[in-house]
């Protein structure tokens, strides 16, 4: 009878529907733990919540107690936000090793109840968890089996296991259900926000994460390799293993602009870490916010390293010396010779202290007082017998002090050795042609042009002046100025805090839990509040003495904070100057550095990661690859691919995780239509759609795109991801890039950043005239048509 095969399907159909049950078995089994998980996230949130209530509420504590208590109640406040941050997804695997251990694996730990403190889930980040993320066929690392548990919710929708070595069905090392759960997250619609990847984490990736290098990391790769998962990553795992310190120092996270870091700003969270500081190089001057733009050439030219050097120029040639015998100062109704030679002295004296501008200045201005004094006794009487002047010591003093409080002589002193904050000083530096000759003579007369500008407002900042500034601010030190401006600020501060203070005792006061009854009996109320302990100013010292922000709040209003981590995303757009900046808030040099050389889009930016390193730590830091590409599907990464060849054909690409079978579309229509053609196409688009085109194609795009459309030029898409993405005018895009004359091929960087933010199609939508047609690279995939 021919019944076999039939009877193999049967077979089959039975083993499959026995496995199915066993998968359902399984799935509850996973269900019980993971409820487990959650009913004890639940009463650990109740008991912080508890302590935290209890805290606010203690009354009667004295001025060391109340500081203790707002401490107290900052970290509670702190955990709490945790234990919710972690709500979703809180259990995604479990291995299960050969000794019979099994280990589930989550956002975070979690101990048992009653007193064993057994671990119940374990935090991804701890050593115990690596296996699930390394195992492999080859090296299970003790792994029996693997599981992936996707939940939704509190509820377990489903188990993907693995076997390593001989399983129960005697498979070999699988790698189906790894694979299984790896697509269905690169698969996934994306959001506006990105989301973490804890639960499928590849091998590569995890060894960067947690890579024992103290020092300097970069990550390299090519678009979509996970390159800021990873550092987000890495930077979660940095503060779990030295939280200790880390916490104290905090982890800053730079990045390109503040659309990427708001999309980036769940990331952390989400892995129950708050205490990071998300910033744009352009942030990190406290009391600077630039607002005023400037063109491509001068905002590279400021990004120069050579700018350290016109600087410092500038502050020394604020430093002045008169010309031809020096100054006459008009003192007590006479004129008194302050000769050339006294502030040469008194220059050659205050440089040599070797202290920034604004501090040596005392010694400068000392120097110069002295000569003056001399100068002004040398007038008096003269002892006939030895020469000397028959004015005693406390004359001299007081001829000294005199000449210290005459507004014409001070104006002398300030002439010669001015303070100087860093506005004043770049700003003083961009008005003045002259200043700029002096300063910095090595550039052209075309380069100190882009520099100039007529008397900037002070609050007219441009993001190139960032670095500038702060490289002024070492240079010159804090200045007397700013030191009154902060004692006036808080002093100002102080004072309002004791009005509110006072507000806030009068309203406890009005508020006072009084029993009438108790009054009546001429007895004092039982309960004590605020107001009996404390008055106005005592409260408010409180708030002045302890400081209770975050670290991660205090960096972010202190310019000389230094970080224990440094994450830079997108590095290989940061400026020389830019680079110094972040170098002096990480003097620890503990910094992991994400991005990849070619996409770098500014004119300032990376050609290679040893030339942005070597000036800072020669040779003394590692690099990491990434190879995998997991947003692009291998479809649009071939398209990627041909432009990547025109930017450097030795490049490798990073290799496809994944084949959509969706083939990229190019359509050429009239230049006239191109925006209305953009947005018809772009509604059409299901799930999350970009239209990229050139800057000067944006204000049109955006009239003619419909509501949740985002329409953005390369630069603004860096990092970002998109279910589609439609590049308009890619010849445009090239052309204006403002990269484009840095280097031959420079403005295709541009366009390769547009070709590498889908996650799922990718249309070309171009100018049918010759100007539009699209670069080489492109071109080389035929004739427009839909699809390409
Ligand atoms: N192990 C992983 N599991 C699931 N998704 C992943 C994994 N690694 C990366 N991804 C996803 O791939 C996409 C690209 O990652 P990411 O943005 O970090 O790449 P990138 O290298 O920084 O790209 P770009 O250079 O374009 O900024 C993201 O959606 C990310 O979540």
């Amino acid at each position: 009878m021919s019944s076999g095969p039939v009877h193999e399907r049967q077979r089959e159909r039975e083993r499959n529907d026995i496995r199915h049950d066993e998968q359902g078995d399984e799935q509850g089994d996973e269900q019980r733990h993971v409820s487990e998980f959650y009913a004890r996230l639940d009463r650990l949130r109740a008991e912080v919540r508890g302590r935290l209530e209890g805290v606010l509420a203690a009354r009667g504590l004295g001025h060391q107690g109340l500081a203790e208590r707002d401490i107290a109640a900052g970290e509670l406040a702190r955990r709490a936000a945790q234990l919710d941050a972690v709500e979703n997804g809180l259990c995604f695997g479990r291995i299960d090793l050969r000794d019979g251990e099994s280990r589930h694996i989550g956002r975070m730990g979690i101990l048992e109840d009653g007193g064993e403190f057994e671990p119940l889930l374990i935090d991804w980040r701890a050593p115990a968890a690596r296996p699930f993320y390394v195992a492999t066929g080859r090296r299970p690392e003790n792994v029996r089996r693997r599981r992936h548990i996707a939940t939704r919710g509190r509820e377990v929708t489903g188990v993907l296991d693995e076997f390593f070595g001989a399983g129960p069905e005697g498979a070999g090392p699988g790698g189906d259900a790894a694979e299984a759960a790896l697509l269905a997250a690169v698969n996934s619609p994306r959001t506006a926000r990105m989301t973490d990847i804890v639960a499928t984490i590849q091998a590569e990736q995890d060894a960067i994460i947690r890579a024992p290098h103290a020092g300097i990391l970069v990550v390299q790769g090519g678009p979509g390799t996970g390159k800021t998962a990873v550092a987000l990553h890495r930077a979660a795992y940095l503060l779990y293993t030295r939280r200790e310190r880390l916490a104290r120092s905090a982890v800053l996270i730079v990045g390109p602009n503040p659309a990427f870091l708001r999309y980036i700003g769940e990331v952390l969270p989400s892995l129950g870490e708050t205490g990071v500081l998300l910033a744009t190089v352009d942030r990190l001057f406290p009391g600077v916010t630039p607002t005023a733009a400037e063109s491509p050439a001068a905002a590279e030219l400021k990004g120069r390293a050579a700018m350290a050097e016109v600087l410092a120029a500038a502050v020394a040639d604020r430093q002045r010396v008169p010309e031809g015998e020096g100054r006459r100062v008009l003192h007590g109704g006479r004129r008194v010779l302050l000769e050339r030679d006294a502030f040469l002295r008194a220059r050659r004296l205050a440089r040599e202290t070797g202290l920034p501008h604004n501090q040596a200045r005392p010694v400068c201005h000392d120097a110069l007082l002295d000569s003056l004094a001399d100068r002004v006794a040398g007038r008096f009487a003269v002892d006939p017998v030895d020469g000397g002047s028959l004015l005693s010591a406390g004359d001299r003093e007081e001829i000294r002090a005199d000449l210290a409080g005459d507004p014409a002589v001070l104006a002398v002193l300030e002439a010669a050795w001015p303070a100087l904050t860093p506005q004043r000083l770049l700003a003083g530096l961009y008005s003045s042609t002259a200043r700029l000759e002096r300063a910095a003579p090595a550039l052209t007369a075309e380069e100190r042009a882009l520099l100039h500008r007529p008397a900037p407002a002070h609050a007219d900042w441009t993001a190139a002046d960032v670095p500038l500034l702060d490289e002024a601010a070492e240079l010159l030190g804090p200045d007397a100025d700013s030191e009154r401006a902060a004692g006036q600020r808080a002093e100002a501060e102080y004072g309002e805090r004791l009005a509110l203070a006072q507000e806030a005792l009068d309203v406890a006061y009005g508020s006072r839990d009084t029993d009438f009854a108790d009054e009546e009996d001429g007895e004092e109320a039982e309960v004590l509040s605020a107001f009996d302990l404390l008055d106005a100013q005592a409260l408010a010292d409180r708030y002045a003495e302890g400081d209770h922000r975050t670290a991660a709040e205090r960096a972010a209003a202190d310019r000389t904070w230094t970080f224990g981590h440094v994450v830079v995303d997108e590095a290989q757009e940061l400026t020389a100057m830019a680079w110094r900046l972040l170098m002096r808030r990480c003097p620890g040099r503990s910094m992991t550095l994400v991005g990849d050389i070619a996409q770098t889009g500014e004119p300032g930016g990376a050609a290679s990661w040893e030339r942005v390193l070597a000036p800072h730590v020669g040779d003394r830091w590692r690099q990491a690859e990434l190879t995998v590409n997991y947003r692009l599907p291998a479809e649009i990464a071939a398209v990627a691919a041909g432009v990547l060849f025109r930017i450097d054909p030795w490049r490798s690409t990073p290799r496809a995780v994944r084949s959509t079978g969706v083939a990229p579309w190019r359509l050429a229509v009239p230049r006239a239509a191109l925006a209305r053609e953009a947005a018809r196409l772009a509604a059409a688009e299901p799930g999350s759609v970009a239209l990229i085109g050139p800057a000067s194609l944006r204000g049109a795009l955006a009239r003619a795109a419909g509501e949740g459309v985002a329409v953005l030029d390369p630069r603004q898409a860096k990092g970002l991801e998109f279910d589609a993405v439609i590049v308009v005018d890619p010849a445009a895009i090239v052309a204006e890039s403002p990269s484009a004359q840095a280097g031959p091929h420079r403005g295709l960087n541009d366009l390769y950043v547009a070709l590498t933010r889908p996650t799922q199609r990718l249309g070309l939508l171009h100018p049918d005239d010759p100007a539009g047609t699209p670069p080489a690279g492109l071109t080389r995939l035929g004739p427009p048509a839909r699809p390409l």
